[in-house]
């Protein structure tokens, strides 16, 4: 069962969705910030718990950019609400392109409360190669779990590229999959998290690609990367 009229959730449900508007609007701030996107060319979404206990469930709804509007322009207001069938249940304006896949993923990982999705160069070619970023950074095992993995190429318009994520994502540690000849993909605890990974896995992704022009990188033992990834995910910061 999914939501379908927003009108019905108690008054606390919409309070998380508008603070989720924020939240989501300011977010697409930091794309351009860290150069990620030309034009339009990202979107971020989150999702809002319906239930008063705040376990993810499929009735969950989540706030998502409207198609095509530039980033200068987006407002708490303008974000659009959807259900996990990725219909549109609140808003103005026409949701992303890629609403089907965010809605797929939180259809599919309930754990996921963020997805990301952007152009950045740097990954991007990984993507059109094909190739997975092998994991030869101690900020790739910190952050990643190892390589960066590659999914399907799909053509947006259905639920394939939704399933090419989970598909990938799932055999992965990694919070990244290089969507084959078209882009990154991110997901996270909330939408925060996952715009860091679209953040680090453009870094990562340059870094690399640059390292190997000049030199064959070196690849980290697993024993190593397992450490690294389970300090960083379990000791570091505050
Ligand atoms: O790559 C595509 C479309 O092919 C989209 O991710 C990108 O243009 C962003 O679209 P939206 O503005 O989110 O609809």
């Amino acid at each position: 069962m999914t939501t379908t009229n927003i009108s019905a959730l108690t008054n606390e449900i919409r309070q998380r969705i508008q603070e989720a508007r924020q939240r989501v609007s300011a977010l697409h701030a930091e794309l351009p910030r860290w150069e990620l996107v030309v034009w339009t060319a990202g979107n971020v979404s989150e999702r809002v718990y319906v239930s008063e206990t705040n376990k993810p469930s499929n009735d969950d709804v989540f706030v998502i950019k409207p198609s095509g509007v530039n980033y200068e322009n987006l407002t708490p207001d303008s974000m659009v609400v959807c259900n996990l069938n990725g219909d549109l249940l609140e808003g103005n304006y026409s949701p992303s392109s890629d609403t089907a896949a965010h809605a797929y993923v939180y259809r599919n990982m309930p754990e996921v409360g963020g997805v990301v999705h952007t152009h950045s160069t740097y990954a991007t070619a990984w993507a059109a190669r094909g190739e997975e970023i092998p994991c030869v950074l101690t900020m790739m095992a910190d952050e990643f779990g190892g390589p960066i993995p590659v999914g399907p190429f799909a053509i947006i318009g259905d639920n394939s590229i939704g399933r090419g994520i989970v598909e990938t994502l799932r055999k992965s540690r990694s919070p990244a999959v290089l969507m084959q000849n078209h882009g990154p993909f991110t997901i996270g605890k909330d939408a925060k998290a996952a715009v860091k990974a679209a953040v680090m896995v453009e870094e990562v992704a340059r870094t690399v690609q640059i390292a190997r022009q000049d030199g064959e990188i070196i690849p980290i033992p697993q024993e190593s990367i397992d450490r690294l990834y389970d300090r960083y995910q379990n000791v570091y910061g505050q």
